[in-house]
């Protein structure tokens, strides 16, 4: 019996255009004003020195900037990366510059599911500042209730059956209770391999999605939970 669901953001909850047309451009136009604006303050800091760190070069900040840059066009999912976008993110959301996009099949089920009494846990690679942004302003209203918790790639990779081993003794359940959703079959393939269900969104949006053995879902409200 499924008693708890864990998602993913991106390509399951919500739109893959919203992060990469949306999200990003925006963390890459905001980025080098706010590195100088916010950088001296020491939570920053320190996740500017993590990505230097990362980097293996020592420079300062406005070379640091470029490469951040570049880490956003080629989708890195690098902790220090992360968490910088997340706070600008959250000004973003604060300003009312955009809504975090979610699908409305996955704001009534992820509803229904929490009014079942169902466990629900967000995975993502965005940092955990960023998937609680993202929920608390949804055209939907502040989702952030339905969810117990929240795991980033502080636990581990998204493609790595030991992150999901992570999850599941957070969670205290066994594994076949645990249901994964996910949009990319890496990430599933390790889901499984720890134990866990799993099911492959196909929203027909972007690449081709493989769902391999993996159940699929085009929405929600094709889970059978
Ligand atoms: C919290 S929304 C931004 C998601 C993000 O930064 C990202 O890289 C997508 O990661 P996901 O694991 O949700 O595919
Ligand atoms: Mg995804």
């Amino acid at each position: 019996m499924v008693r708890a669901i864990v998602t993913d953001i991106e390509g399951t909850t919500s739109s893959l255009s919203f992060v990469k047309d949306v999200l990003f451009p925006y963390s890459a136009r905001h980025m080098r004003e706010f590195v100088l604006t916010h950088g001296p303050q020491p939570p920053v800091r320190r996740m500017l020195d993590e990505a230097r760190e990362l980097d293996g070069g020592a420079r300062d900040d406005a070379a640091l900037v470029d490469v951040l840059l570049r880490w956003i066009q080629e989708d890195r999912k690098y902790g220090p990366l992360k968490a910088l976008q997340g706070l600008m993110w959250e000004e973003g959301y604060r300003r009312g510059d955009f809504q975090g996009h979610v699908y409305e099949d996955a704001a009534r089920r992820l509803r229904d599911w929490h009014a079942r009494g169902l466990r629900l846990y967000v995975y993502s690679s965005g940092s955990v500042q960023a998937q609680v942004s993202l929920f608390r302003h949804t055209p939907f209203g502040d989702l952030t209730p339905l969810f117990q918790g929240h795991f980033d790639t502080r636990i581990g990779g998204k493609k790595e059956a030991a992150a999901y081993e992570a999850i599941r003794r957070e969670l205290g359940l066994p594994a076949p209770d645990i249901l994964f959703l996910s949009d990319v079959r890496e990430e599933l393939d390790a889901a499984a391999t720890a134990g866990l269900r799993t099911a492959c969104l196909v929203r027909g949006e972007g690449p081709e999605v493989n769902p391999g053995p993996h159940p699929v879902a085009r929405s929600f409200d094709e889970l059978a939970v």
